[in-house]
């Protein structure tokens, strides 16, 4: 089995690439392993599918953030002698929340992680792009749009820049956008404000609108707000954000099926991963491809497991 490390120097903080560099080669030491670097946007997926055409079995440990991730998710899906992971070196990793409480301890233990277990798991297809956590592409889509604009203005820093784009874009430019929805029996002709779309749990730095997807499921989770005034919008963002939409069934309606379809005559604005795209119309579905994916031994994405993790961790902690 080969090892391949695709390292984004861009994604983390400062030092974390040679942090992470020496961590690879103790941990590997005497294992088949190769470290690549990306230099640009496209090279994560470039050098996860030379890879996976090249044959043989494989595990790619992408490092950076979701967009790293992202990447190798698109160079490696459909091919089954290749397994995925995401090691954390981001902003976001939002993907791998969904493992629970010591997620990125656990991501960066690259010794357990390289014999993990691995899953097939279930991919978003958006107009050719694929996605394995979340897909938004309403006011969210838009707010997380700006933020790499308002980012490259001088003096603003990280969160400075969130708070800039949420305070135009829900307080000046609008929150609802002419949109038509069709997901199974709901179909909506008028002003939408979020759609999202979930395979995984976790977006945005932590909001989890469908607490129970499940990324392995065969099944999209579907949430669209339509227009609501600013009051109801922000009365409405903590539930949203916590996974009650199921308490608000006349302004967050939900869809757990296969596929969405949405247009606009004017331009929407849709996050992939992180990753943004701009089109008029838009078709979510569930992909025929799938991609491997390994993870610690000891997590799980799903909760009764997560629970059962922390009182192995109780006892045990009692124990001594
Ligand atoms: N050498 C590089 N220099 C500049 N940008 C790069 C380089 N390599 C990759 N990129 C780009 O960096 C972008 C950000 O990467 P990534 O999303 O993984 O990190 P992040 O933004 O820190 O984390 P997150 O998205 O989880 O918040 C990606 O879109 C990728 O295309």
């Amino acid at each position: 089995m080969k090892h391949l490390f695709i390292v984004n120097p861009a994604a983390g903080k400062k030092g974390s690439t040679d942090d992470l560099v020496h961590r690879i080669e103790a941990a590997f030491e005497g294992r088949d392993y190769e470290i690549a670097y990306t230099r640009k946007c496209g090279d994560a997926e470039h050098l996860t599918r030379a890879a996976a055409q090249a044959g043989g079995e494989i595990r790619v440990y992408a490092c950076g953030g979701d967009g790293t991730l992202n990447e190798a998710v698109n160079g490696a899906a459909g091919y089954e002698h290749v397994a995925i992971t995401n090691v954390p070196k981001g902003t976001g990793n939002d993907f791998l929340r969904i493992f629970g409480r010591g997620y990125r301890e656990g991501f960066s233990n690259l010794a357990a992680l390289a014999d993990g277990p691995q899953a097939a798991l279930d991919l978003m297809d958006c107009n050719g792009k694929l996605g394995l956590g979340v897909i938004c592409a309403g006011v969210d889509a838009r707010v997380a749009a700006d933020v790499h604009k308002y980012k490259a203005l001088p003096l603003v820093t990280g969160t400075g820049a969130y708070v800039l784009s949420l305070v135009v874009n829900v307080l000046f430019k609008g929150i609802a956008r002419p949109t038509t929805v069709d997901m199974g029996d709901v179909h909506l002709d008028g002003d939408t404000s979020i759609i999202c779309i979930c395979n995984g749990r976790y977006y945005g730095g932590g909001f989890m609108p469908v607490g129970e997807a499940q990324p392995d499921d065969g099944v999209l989770d579907m949430l669209v707000v339509p227009k609501v005034s600013r009051t109801t919008f922000f009365r409405l963002v903590g539930k949203y954000a916590k996974g009650r939409y199921r308490e608000c069934p006349d302004v967050i309606f939900d869809h757990h099926g296969d596929t969405i379809t949405f247009s606009s005559p004017a331009d929407i604005v849709a996050v992939v991963d992180g990753e943004v795209m701009i089109d008029r119309a838009f078709t979510v579905r569930l992909s025929e491809r799938k991609v491997n994916f390994f993870y610690p031994p000891d997590m799980f994405w799903r909760e009764s497991l997560q629970t059962a993790n922390i009182s192995k961790g109780s006892i045990l902690e009692n124990a001594r």
